[in-house]
């Protein structure tokens, strides 16, 4: 007999879409599954004002499969040139949901990001008086801090005073990798939430660089310790509301990440609800796993959960889906390094 599990339809509160021949290659794999998605806006150029995000939100519903009833979530890409006023008015009108803060140089595309948080204050202002999400990246760039700990270094130097200057923003920490960063959402009663990604559920570092360089594991934040990947478990089990899902599935094409410097960034999407009921399934918690993907999510966005649902079968192992083909090339999926049991039922 095999194990079923129906939940509400799961949401992607971080996720990469890319544009053009990628966007085209990868949104049928989260149409999927999700009913929406918080969507990055690390493109080249960034999505940075209204006018660009209504732009790019056309561009990825024309590029939806037929009869999808996928909704993405838009985002803006703050920059110390970012207009108070058009945030407002992208927040007012629905276009964007949410502002993204780049370190500048913290990741992939973040040139355009902020240096001196001093300079966006009065757009942190503006969304603090109209309870507009930040969505942060949040790693220090200075080169002299070790790249384990840019995190934590984050959360001290920038994340602190930042709650501080504007303590009724509303911040999602994204992508957290660290113990630190686990417990620094945990003691803090309000305003703050953190998404956590699939593959910092199930990898640590040496994925990445035990018995040889595994360029597909690269992301950034970049894996950490194992204690830090069952801090991050035991938060997305225990049903805390603060925690949800974020993919962070980021594809980039094969040949850019299997070079002398692969950019930073894993494409989850197809398999992230198989390797999370496995996740959630392995710890004992399969009860939590709507909690985690499809309900938290909406409650700190302030918006109903999906009214349909999904339904998760467990049965014999299927093989890993292989790399999806775009007009440009292919880009490999996640490997969770243990079986796929779980699938999400047709
Ligand atoms: N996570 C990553 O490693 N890469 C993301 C950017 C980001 O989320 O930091 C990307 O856009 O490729
Ligand atoms: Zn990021
Ligand atoms: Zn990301």
């Amino acid at each position: 007999m095999s194990e079923r599990l129906t939940i509400r339809r799961p949401d992607d509160w971080h996720l990469h879409l890319r544009d053009g021949a990628v966007l085209r290659a990868v949104l049928p794999d989260t149409a999927a599954h999700f009913g929406r998605a918080i969507v990055m806006p690390n493109l080249v150029p960034p999505v940075v004002t209204a006018a660009d995000a209504t732009a790019y939100r056309e561009r990825i519903v024309a590029a939806l499969p037929e009869g999808a009833r996928f909704e993405p979530l838009m985002t803006l890409y703050l920059t110390e040139e970012t207009d108070p006023a058009d945030v407002a008015r992208a927040h007012a009108q629905g276009i964007a949901t949410a502002v993204k803060l780049y370190p500048a140089g913290a990741t992939t595309n973040s040139a355009s990001g902020v240096r001196n948080m001093d300079k966006v204050r009065p757009v942190l202002e503006t969304m603090s008086e109209i309870g507009m999400p930040l969505c942060v990246h949040g790693e220090v760039t200075n080169p002299d801090v070790d790249i384990f700990d840019r995190e934590a270094v984050f959360i001290d130097k920038v994340l602190r005073p930042l709650r501080r200057h504007v303590p009724d923003l509303r911040i999602v920490m994204e992508h957290v990798t660290t113990a630190e960063a686990v417990d620094y959402v945990r003691d803090t009663p309000r305003k703050l939430a953190a998404t956590i990604t699939t593959h910092h559920l199930i990898i640590n570092r040496n994925a990445i660089l035990a018995g040889g360089i595994r360029p597909h594991y690269y992301c950034l934040p970049v894996a950490k310790r194992e204690r830090h990947r069952v801090a991050l478990v035991e938060a997305a089990v225990s049903g805390d509301p603060r925690f949800f899902l974020g993919t962070d599935s980021a594809p980039h094409l094969d040949p850019a990440k299997l070079q002398p410097c692969g950019c930073a960034g894993i494409y989850s999407a197809p398999v992230t609800m198989a390797c999370l009921a496995e996740v959630f399934d392995v710890a004992g918690r399969l009860d939590e796993l709507e909690s985690f993907a499809s309900l938290n999510g909406p409650r700190f966005y302030r918006l109903p959960p999906n009214d349909d649902t999904i339904t998760l079968v467990k049965g014999d192992a299927r093989p890993l889906p292989g790399p999806v083909e775009t007009d440009e090339g292919p880009i490999t999926v996640f490997d969770p390094g243990f079986p796929l049991h779980w699938h999400v039922e047709a």
